[in-house]
């Protein structure tokens, strides 16, 4: 685990890797502008980002989301390492209940695709890999759930 020491002030952040609908993509945008928290895109997406249906999940609360795209994983990676922030997957494949992980301000919560998650070595970079527990044989949530529920919990424990 790497020295947690993001600069004061931050608030956790979401990340979607390579997301492919936009309708869960947008949905996470309306999320992401009511409880004021960016919205990181990691590019290629599997749709063209601010397409109709990314617009019609996000709404008009797509023009008060803080977006930022990044054309790719190492670009993120870039911009994250310089910003000193954790990355937090979220996996079916997580080793910690997201209950039981301490989360920190500046955390950036990183969801990934809808038809494959993330690849393994996007899945090794990550500084910690959480879970929300689910019934034997369910294969996973509905990304954007997933999303709401880990950003819910993060909010709680930081103040937010
Ligand atoms: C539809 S799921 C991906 C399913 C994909 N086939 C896989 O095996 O990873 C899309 C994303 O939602 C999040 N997710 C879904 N269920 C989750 C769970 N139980 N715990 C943590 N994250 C979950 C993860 O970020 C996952 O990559």
């Amino acid at each position: 685990m790497p020295e947690r020491s993001a600069p004061a002030g931050l608030r956790p952040a979401l990340a979607l890797y390579q997301p492919d609908i936009a309708q869960n993509a947008g949905t996470l945008a309306r999320a992401a502008a009511c409880l004021d928290v960016c919205l990181h895109i990691i590019e290629p997406a599997g749709f063209p980002v601010g397409d109709a249906g990314f617009r019609r999940a996000g709404m008009d609360y797509l023009d008060r989301a803080a977006i930022h795209r990044h054309a790719s994983f190492t670009a993120f990676e870039d911009w994250r390492r310089a910003e000193r922030r954790c990355l937090v997957l979220c996996s079916t494949g997580g080793a910690i209940p997201y209950t039981a992980y301490a989360f920190r301000p500046g955390d950036i919560l990183m969801l990934g695709r809808e038809s494959a998650g993330v690849p393994d070595d996007v899945h090794s970079t990550a500084d910690a890999r959480i879970v929300i527990p689910m019934m034997p044989g369910a294969r996973s949530l509905n990304v954007a759930l997933a999303g709401a529920m880990i950003l819910g919990e993060a909010l709680r424990q930081t103040g937010g």
